[in-house]
């Protein structure tokens, strides 16, 4: 009979690694003398062993938030380019809830493999849980954990799949902030190293906290790169006499390209504040003008939720969750459009428009899953929710639509 998972909590830890698909294989580790023999070895490590390859598993402990994700990006660079050492596999621990990777290397012994990964891990070793894994008895996978202090445990095959991915849970604490003071938080933190968000940080002390939008109309347009949002927004910028704006604003896009390079924690938290600077420009510029928006809150969270979970449309959050409410300090909008097109479509205008690509823009065309858990991610947003607008009928067609939509909304 399979375990509760609550039960595996209590006794084992439970592990999941990410495999090639992006979906979640769960293990959990249990001292020997509670692990019940029925419970069939973890597939990807017991073959693996048995073939005479070797598996390690790094964690970094989750105390401080912008030291533990600076630490898990060095990782992740010097695991990516040290060749010799094995594919890494995320990895999450559920108990206690860290992050870190599965190296998995055929045909190489443990010690061969822990010799190569020592000197790597040597400045890092103090901040870091490393376990080698051994196959004894011919299907007995242990955990071996490196020092002295920690007793080996055996590894079995979860016989429960948790219903909700690992990182749901951890959403809300690194990648789509519910308010200002937490995007804030962590850029204060960040200060130590990262000069820049000194930077941010002193623009953002500048800006009313809580500002209101004037009586003219904010429209916010969403979607994928080249759907058509530059082109909108221009012309609904001229046919309605509106002011454009754009999130991240121009006052701390010098600064994108340095975040954009920093973990997810750090980089959401620099796209979460741009929202909030945005907004104190559109409440000034919404007592005059209408006001258009290029990107704002939706794009913010749907691309975090789409980075930080793996897998499938299935592994998101569900539906009215949390993460997809508008924060309740940021200035809504009173309509956001979101332009949809076909995959193909979408790719030629890229072709098309041949500027460089950036690296999320290149993962976005080769990564169709990750595209459609964007798009599917707009749709789920809530309180303002996105209307979908086709924006595959040429130019003038999209215009006209959008600005039907926009009358029927009584705005203008
Ligand atoms: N309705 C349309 N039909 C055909 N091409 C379009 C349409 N709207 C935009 N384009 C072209 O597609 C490319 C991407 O549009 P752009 O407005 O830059 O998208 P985004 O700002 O969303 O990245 C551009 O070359 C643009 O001229
Ligand atoms: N309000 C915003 C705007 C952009 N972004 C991030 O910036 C990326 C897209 O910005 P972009 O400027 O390349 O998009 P386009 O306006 O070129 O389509 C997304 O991948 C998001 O990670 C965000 O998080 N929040």
């Amino acid at each position: 009979m399979a375990a509760s998972y609550s039960r595996l909590l209590a006794e084992d830890s439970l592990l999941a690694v990410e495999a090639d698909d992006g979906d979640l294989l769960y293990f959990s580790c249990s001292p020997a003398s509670c692990a019940a023999p029925s419970r069939r070895p973890p597939p990807l490590l017991l073959p693996l062993l048995a073939g005479g390859g070797s598996a390690h598993s790094l964690t970094v402990p989750c105390s401080e938030r912008v030291p533990a994700a600076q630490l898990h990006a060095a990782l992740r660079r010097a695991l990516d380019a040290e060749r010799g050492l094995g594919r890494p596999l995320p990895l999450f621990s559920l108990q206690p809830r860290e992050r870190g990777f599965l190296l998995l290397q055929p045909g190489r012994s443990k010690a061969a493999q822990e010799r190569r990964l020592r000197p790597l891990l040597a400045a890092h070793l103090p901040y870091l849980r490393v376990c080698g894994y051994e196959l004894s008895c011919g299907d007995r996978v242990w955990q071996c954990p490196w020092g002295a202090d920690g007793a080996r445990r055996l590894v079995q095959k979860a016989e429960v799949d948790p219903a909700v991915h690992p990182a749901v849970s951890t959403l809300r604490r690194e990648a789509v902030f519910g308010c200002w003071k937490e995007a804030q938080r962590v850029l204060r933190e960040c200060i130590p190293f990262i000069p820049e968000a000194r930077g941010v940080l002193e623009l953002w002390d500048k800006c009313p906290k809580y500002p209101q939008k004037g009586n003219f109309p904010v429209i916010v347009v969403e979607g994928l790169d080249a759907t058509g949002k530059t082109t909108l927004t221009q012309s609904l910028k001229e046919s309605m006499r509106a002011v454009l704006l754009k999130s991240p604003p121009a006052c701390i896009n010098q600064w994108r390209k340095i975040f954009d390079n920093e973990p997810t924690l750090i980089r959401r938290a620099f796209y979460a504040l741009g929202n909030y600077i945005v907004a104190s420009e559109i409440a000034a510029q919404s007592t005059k003008s209408p006001v258009i928006v290029d990107r704002y809150w939706h794009s913010t969270a749907a691309y975090a939720i789409a980075t930080e979970i793996s897998g499938g449309l299935h592994n998101l959050p569900v539906h009215h969750h949390e993460v997809y409410q508008w924060p309740e300090d940021l200035l809504k909008p009173d309509l956001v459009v979101l332009l949809t097109l076909s995959h193909e479509e979408r790719v030629r205008r890229l072709q098309s428009r041949g500027i460089e690509k950036t690296k999320e823009e290149a993962e976005l065309e080769m990564n169709v899953r990750f595209r459609e858990k964007v798009e599917e991610l707009y749709k789920r947003m809530e309180n303002p929710g996105c209307i979908p607008v086709d924006a595959s009928p040429p130019r003038e067609a999209v215009i006209e639509n959008v600005l039907h939509l926009i009358e029927n909304h009584c705005l203008i």
